[in-house]
């Protein structure tokens, strides 16, 4: 089939690539022409596990294809994908112009049939908005706009895609309904489902997902304080209602806020929706005040040690990006974090596997950038671990405690076992779970 997909983020860039892999020959659009430029040569813009060789193969297969003229594009394609950016607007609403910008130029380039199908995560009634621009230009029977919202997560991303859970296609057209079962099949083969419904049900459908996830998070944050507070230690309790099958083992960690670009955008959106339509939901309102506090965990854990005392103190940072195996630090616990470090007058050496480019760019010289995840610690009067990064749960333990002036650990990810901590002789603080060589 011939696509196109407007918008090479982390969400066009993994459908587009993951759709030529599948034989389709698709064109990708982007305004960015640095980007494009660095995509034509094979260079993947972004850190995602396994994007960077799918993409090669393809562009060698010809199958994958990267402009930045919109009309060269979708002439040559009869489905377009809009990937394009929702963030927040200052009401919390998320903000639609990039979707409907698009809309409008493509009301003046089609001349035949087309799918519009939209995957960045928007509220309902989006697509009639969608095709109420598109229908100020084209007769009704040129196009068909659908809503196919997208569930991959960063750092698995390629196979979030190739293996979905489900996927969800919103349209109220059977000519599109079609042309989408088709395009999935490869995705579905092993018996994983494609759910059509109405638009606004699909729509609603992401909204609700994220926000769910959001709120489990959330909610075992909460117990993991109250752990603190009893002396029962969160993982245990963790491991013991997960295997809960009503309420299984995944999106349990507690941690120190989820962030990332969607989910406080999504929830913040979908309580946006709620008060348009003068619904009071209150659990949303919640889950955003439990994870702004949250964030602050960490922090409290290291002033109440220092006895609000930190200035010329200096610390490690394991980890930036807001979750491993990703470069992305949009919404990162971490930016927050280092904030505080700064504004409290003590210094930080980060290291992050991936991003520290992208954390550069914002405190430049403010802090200080480790060459690997050692090297920081030498002056350090703390570690702490921020982002779960697999090379951090079981370091070289010995140049650890060389390394250290002061073995002292806040870790706001638990990756290291109580026992582990014990035996180093670490005074190691952590999320939910008794302190080690220190007083709770
Ligand atoms: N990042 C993620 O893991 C997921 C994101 N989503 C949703 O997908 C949407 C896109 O998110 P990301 O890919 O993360 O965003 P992104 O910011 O990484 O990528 C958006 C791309 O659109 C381009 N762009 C902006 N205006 C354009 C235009 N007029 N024409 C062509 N390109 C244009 C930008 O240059 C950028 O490359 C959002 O609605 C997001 O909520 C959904 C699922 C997962
Ligand atoms: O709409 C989106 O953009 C995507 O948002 C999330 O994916 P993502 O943000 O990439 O990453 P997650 O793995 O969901 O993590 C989000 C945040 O929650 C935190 N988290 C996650 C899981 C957990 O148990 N505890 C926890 O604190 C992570 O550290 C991270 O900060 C959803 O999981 C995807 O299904 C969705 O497509």
């Amino acid at each position: 089939m011939k696509i196109a997909v407007v918008g090479t983020g982390y969400v066009g860039l993994v459908t587009g690539t993951c759709f030529a892999e599948t034989g389709n020959v698709v064109n990708c659009v982007d305004v960015n022409k640095a980007k494009i430029d660095q995509l034509k040569k094979g260079k993947c813009p972004i850190y995602e596990p396994g994007l960077d060789v799918l993409l090669q193969r393809n562009i060698k297969e010809k199958r994958i294809l990267f402009t930045t003229d919109l009309k060269a594009a979708i002439d040559k394609s009869d489905i377009i994908f809009l990937a394009l950016p929702t963030p927040p607007g200052e009401d919390g609403s998320a903000d639609l112009k990039y979707i409907l910008n698009v809309a409008e130029d493509l009301s003046e380039i089609i001349k035949e049939y087309k799918v519009i199908v939209n995957k960045s995560t928007v509220p309902v009634g989006t697509a009639e908005k969608v095709a109420e621009v598109l229908g100020r230009k084209l007769a009704p029977e040129l196009f068909d706009v659908v809503s196919n919202p997208e569930f991959l997560r960063e750092g698995i991303a390629v196979d979030d895609f190739l293996k979905p859970d489900r996927v969800v296609i919103g349209t109220s057209s059977d000519r599109a309904r079609d042309v989408m079962n088709e395009l999935y099949q490869p995705f579905v083969r092993q018996g994983n489902p494609i759910y059509f419904m109405d638009e606004r049900s699909s729509e609603m459908t992401k909204y609700v997902a994220n926000s769910y996830l959001a709120m489990r998070i959330s909610y075992m944050n909460e117990v993991a304080n109250l752990c603190e507070l009893t002396g029962a230690n969160v993982d245990l309790v963790r491991i013991g209602i997960g295997s809960d099958s009503r309420i299984g083992k995944r999106f349990l960690f507690p941690g120190i806020g989820y962030g990332g670009s969607c989910f406080p955008k999504d929830v913040l959106a979908l309580h946006h929706t709620s008060k348009q339509n003068k619904y009071d939901f209150k659990l949303l309102d919640t889950v955003m005040k439990v994870n702004k506090n949250q964030k602050k965990v960490l922090f409290g854990k290291i002033k109440r040690f220092y006895k609000n005392s930190l200035k010329g103190k200096k610390f490690a940072m394991w980890g930036l990006a807001f979750k491993p195996e990703t470069d992305d630090i949009r919404d990162a616990p971490a930016l927050e974090l280092i904030n505080e470090i700064l504004n409290a007058g003590a210094e930080v050496t980060v290291f992050d596997p991936e991003a520290m480019a992208n954390v550069k760019a914002i405190f430049g010289n403010k802090i200080k950038y480790a060459r690997d995840q050692y090297t920081g610690l030498k002056e350090a009067d703390a570690l702490l671990i921020v982002t779960e990064w697999s090379e951090f749960r079981n370091p070289d333990f010995e140049r650890m405690v060389k390394n250290l002036k002061s073995k002292v650990v806040f870790d706001g990810r638990n990756v290291y076992s109580l026992e582990k901590m014990e035996e180093l002789g670490f005074y190691y603080n952590s999320i939910g779970r008794k302190i080690v060589n220190g007083k709770n």
